[in-house]
């Protein structure tokens, strides 16, 4: 049994066959670890004089809680004690976590709540099934002096690994080129302004369209098998700094659909498209007058597109009026080996295949502003559905956006970096911006797996 003892920041266990009173952990940070005089493994052999061998650890507590002033404790050290030798190991939270829910956890006091994404200094895992560690309030900021106790094993009852395919909307997941209904496909597909082509936009491209109110069937395929699935609850992440020489980090807008992510993605490029650039995609659908493949599209055959498909060159792809159309990798990489930042806009369930080493992918999340500041923001802003072109939100829109925004986030919130509520459309452009140039020249959480090099 072992007892969590706060006053002195430790716990305590007894051994039951010897009757010992053992210093089970010492809590990182607290009294007795500030000290320095007490270390796991210790032997309690007396409290302020009182012999404590035989005593059950709740005894051992009386004798503390009814001491005054200084406490002595005469221990015999644990022999096999090493110098003690933090090195921090941070984590990015991949689940939810409460200690109040868990059975297994020895002292759910000094446990600590955590949710996905959340950032975790993990101070000492020198016992294999329960870390100390703590909360990193802000990037980067160390500060907090919380104290918890996470266990690592993906056994856990609390933390188990979660597979998105569990959730309620996961059927929709679950598409196939078959499954594409009616699309609102603009006639145009590109947008050409002061002589900018900006190929590849959502509200043309996404492939994704409400086919009623409350029913959305999403159109697009996403082409990893396990892009769905997250499978541990722990992400090791390191402090990364891009360096001047390397690609830029492909930036990821993610958003429910009419909440912005076209028209930010949009303004962004046209602010700077020496810059900014969407990859290219690829289109089965013949050229027009006035288009150039490589430009608007790539122009190739249903059998290339096909023979692409196949061989997961798509990050997305789906069928709009008998022609397939898809973002490929390849116009990704296209973007950054020419020195640009390669601006994409993805369904969450695509991230996945797109977090690589390659590419170090920073995604933020364009989030509906509260219910009020939603409804004055965009009263005049058009929707474009695939009933009506060009009409205004309706409130049914507005709560179908809510909801579906909330929803969202909480599914995937542990992939996002970044989270801009867009209000005012200036204002989140200019935010978004300063986002952008952030996460290409400023230290940035990734997973360690992306900062190593190559093998
Ligand atoms: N902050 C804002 N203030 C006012 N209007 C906005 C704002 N953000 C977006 N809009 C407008 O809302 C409408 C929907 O935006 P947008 O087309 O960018 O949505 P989306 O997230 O790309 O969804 P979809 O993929 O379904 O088009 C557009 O008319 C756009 O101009």
């Amino acid at each position: 049994m072992t007892i969590v003892i706060i006053i002195i920041g430790a716990t305590i266990r007894r051994d039951e066959e010897t009757g010992g009173i053992f210093i089970a952990r010492v809590i990182h940070g607290g009294l007795a670890d500030r000290s320095g005089l007490l270390h796991p493994g210790d032997l309690v052999v007396e409290v302020n004089g009182n012999p404590v061998l035989g005593l059950e650890p709740e005894q051992v507590i009386q004798i503390l809680i009814n001491s005054q002033g200084t406490i002595l404790f005469k221990v015999v050290p644990n022999a096999a004690q090493s110098s003690s030798s933090h090195m921090s190991v941070y984590m990015k939270a991949m689940v939810d976590y409460c200690p109040l829910q868990d059975s297994s956890i020895p002292c759910p006091d000094a446990g600590m709540a955590f949710s996905r994404g959340d950032l975790l200094e993990v101070v000492d895992q020198s016992d294999g099934r329960w870390w100390q560690a703590r909360k990193l309030p802000v990037l980067r900021v160390l500060k907090q002096r919380e104290q918890w106790w996470s266990q690592p094993s993906p056994g856990h009852s609390c933390i188990r690994p979660l597979t998105l395919a569990e959730n309620e909307d996961d059927a929709e997941d679950k598409r196939t080129l078959t499954d594409v209904e009616e699309l609102s496909f603009d006639e145009a597909d590109s947008d050409v302004t002061d002589g900018i082509y900006l190929a590849g936009f959502r509200r043309t491209f996404r492939l994704w369209r409400r086919t009623s109110f409350r029913r959305r069937r999403q159109s697009c395929t996403t082409c990893s098998p396990n892009s769905s699935t997250l499978s541990t609850p722990y992400e090791e992440v390191a402090l990364y700094q891009r360096p001047p020489q390397e690609n830029h980090r492909l930036i990821i807008l993610v958003g429910a659909s009419g909440v912005g992510v076209t028209e930010l993605r949009k303004r962004l490029i046209k602010l700077n498209p020496s810059t900014f650039q969407g990859p290219v995609p690829h289109t089965t659908r013949p050229i027009r007058a006035g288009e150039q493949t490589g430009r608007e599209y790539h122009f190739v055959t249903k059998e290339l597109f096909e023979y692409m498909v196949c061989n997961h060159r798509f990050v997305e792809y789906g069928e709009y009026k008998a022609h397939l159309y898809g973002t490929s990798t390849d116009a990704i990489d296209d973007v950054l080996k020419r020195g640009r930042m390669c601006i994409v806009d993805v369904e969450p369930h695509s991230v996945h295949p797109l977090r690589t080493r390659k590419l170090k992918p920073y995604v933020i999340f364009i989030k509906v502003p509260d219910p009020e500041r939603l409804r004055q923001t965009r009263r005049d802003a058009r929707l474009i559905t695939n009933c009506t072109i060009n009409r205004a939100f309706t409130e049914d829109d507005f709560m179908e956006l809510e909801e579906t925004s909330h929803k969202m986030e909480a599914k995937y919130k542990q992939l996002f970096d970044s989270v801009l509520v867009n209000e005012e459309l200036q204002d989140a452009c200019m935010r978004l911006g300063s986002l952008v140039h952030q996460a290409q020249n400023e230290p940035q959480w990734i997973p360690v797996s992306w900062s190593r090099p190559e093998a």
